[in-house]
């Protein structure tokens, strides 16, 4: 292996480290130390029509690649993640305020379905179809379907940009991913110097480093892009859907939206279980996590039981430097997160919860917030958190947790504890999401399971056969074998 790499102060476009050529530039910071880590020069709208032109060009011949080839060099990127592990781990801590935990579980996943994508392209089948036409066969011919345009967020930014690029290559497509402003490497520079040393053909794979807000447009809408895979937050989410669909050049979006994850505690559940699970899947990564729990309905039977046990234990995690293998949270990505959860803090205890646990905020370390005594009115119940705070609703009975859980406009992940494992898969068909995890956190994520939501979580499925689904496309080609007889 090579010394680590550098040289992210530049975009990648067509196999080049270019600079951008926007007048803007975004300084990257450690959101623990502040520190920056690296100035970079936006792309530009040119910068945008290089990338995508060169991802046209390219494709053609990378589709055309058998699938071994395709395979090998995704097979190499596996070995790249192996050999890099430490540093690419470093860089999530460093960039992202990742502990070293969390950033471990992302290493790994995006190495998982790296993996499990250089098994895709022997996995593309075509069909014949029959025909009531005399002497007509129907070939489906499944194949690539052109560029792609990735669009990534700041808080799993190695694995949900790898989670969409490694499928659409291995499939025969081109990519061009824009990364959120606050993780550039991780959310794709990275990968760029990944992808680059694995072998990938120059203008196969780029990435563009700008503010969603001055290209973000202009990326939806270009004419290239026969696909947008896009994970962020709802409310921009609906309006690249619009563009997508409603601009001159029509294409196909996956969302990937917000959530507002139930963790449902039934009355025969195992208590002690149900809050190990709980406070991982709340508090991992502070919270910013898009299938993180965001709502504890509790049975009354045993509420007062599951709130002493909860608080116990979350007093017990330690807030701090997330390059310490001790450190349970970190900190949040920007400051105006911070802001952002400094607001429901005050907006939680205005509207009458009870205040179960709080702590000082530190620069943008937000230590664990527990309230209680919440109502499904309430914003903490209504809006996604994405931190680590969280409010429990007390469930009258099983019927009534099951209201309580559906009452929202997402449907990403869930989850549900009970001492009956049938119960609980029958309480799980019940509610409206597209994942739900019987005693289990709602955090769950595997290269080969459909990973996705319902209602306003987004539309669409990652991984294993729903990502070749998602980045291939049907064409169906008959063969008139006889001549045909028409009515004109
Ligand atoms: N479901 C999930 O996994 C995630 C959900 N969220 C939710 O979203 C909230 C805000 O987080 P945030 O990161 O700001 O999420 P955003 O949805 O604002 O950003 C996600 C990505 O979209 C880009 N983007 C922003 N505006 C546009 C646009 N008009 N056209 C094209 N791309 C655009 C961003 O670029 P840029 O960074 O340059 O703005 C970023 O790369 C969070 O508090 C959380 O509630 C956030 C992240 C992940
Ligand atoms: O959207 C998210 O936050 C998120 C995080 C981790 C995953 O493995 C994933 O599939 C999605």
């Amino acid at each position: 292996m090579s010394n680590t790499y550098t040289g992210f102060e530049r975009q990648f476009i067509a196999g080049e480290w270019s600079e951008g050529s926007s007048q803007r530039s975004v300084e990257v910071n450690n959101p623990y130390s502040g520190d920056t880590l690296l100035s970079i020069g936006l792309a530009d709208r040119a910068d945008l029509d290089r990338a995508f032109s060169a991802a046209e060009k390219a494709q053609v011949e990378w589709a055309a690649r058998g699938p071994s080839e395709r395979s090998a060099v995704l097979k190499r990127a596996v070995e790249i993640f192996d050999e890099r592990q430490e540093e690419i781990i470093d860089w999530l801590i460093r960039e992202s305020g990742s502990t070293r935990l969390k950033a471990t579980i992302e290493w790994s996943s995006a190495r998982g379905i790296t993996q499990e994508a250089a098994g895709m392209p022997f996995r593309v089948h075509g069909t014949t179809q029959p025909s009531d036409i005399p002497g007509k066969e129907n070939r489906v011919y499944r194949g690539p379907l052109g560029v792609v345009g990735v669009i990534s967020p700041w808080n799993f930014p190695l694995h949900l940009s790898q989670r969409s690029i490694a499928p659409a290559l291995a499939l025969g497509n081109a990519v061009v991913v824009k990364p959120a402003g606050d993780t550039p490497v991780t959310g794709g520079l990275l990968i760029g110097k990944i992808l680059e040393e694995a072998g990938v053909p120059a203008g196969v794979f780029n990435v563009v480093v700008g503010a969603g807000s001055e290209i973000g447009d202009a990326f939806v809408e270009h004419r290239v892009p026969r696909l947008i895979s896009f994970t962020g937050s709802t409310e921009v989410g609906r309006g690249i859907g619009r563009a997508a669909s409603g601009g001159q050049f029509i294409k196909n979006v996956a969302l990937e939206l917000g959530g507002n994850s139930p963790f449902v505690v039934l009355d025969d559940a195992d208590v002690d279980q149900a809050v190990s699970a709980a406070v991982t899947g709340k508090f991992l990564h502070q919270g910013q996590i898009c299938m993180a729990i965001n709502r504890i309905i509790v049975d009354q039977s045993v509420y007062d039981d599951f709130v002493e046990r909860f608080v116990a234990k979350v007093k017990t995690l330690q807030v701090g430097d997330p390059g310490d293998i001790a450190t349970a949270v970190g900190p949040v990505i920007n400051p105006k997160q911070r802001e952002g959860l400094e607001e429901k803090i005050a907006t939680a205890r205005k509207e009458g919860a009870t205040v179960l646990l709080d702590g000082e905020i530190h620069g943008q370390l937000v230590p664990p917030h527990v309230f209680g005594d919440v109502t499904p009115d309430m914003d903490i119940s209504r809006e996604e958190i994405f931190g680590p705070l969280v409010g429990i609703q007390k469930a009258r009975d099983e019927a009534h947790a099951l209201e309580l859980a559906n009452d929202t406009e997402y449907g990403l992940s869930s989850a549900v504890f009970s001492g009956d494992l049938e119960r609980g898969v029958r309480f799980a068909q019940g509610i409206q999401a597209g994942m739900t995890h019987v005693n289990d956190m709602p955090v769950n994520d595997e290269p080969h399971v459909p990973f996705g939501g319902e209602k306003n979580s987004g539309l669409g499925r990652f991984n294993g056969d729903w990502a070749i689904d998602e980045f291939t496309t049907d064409h169906w080609i008959s063969v008139q074998h006889t001549p045909r007889d028409y009515p004109f």
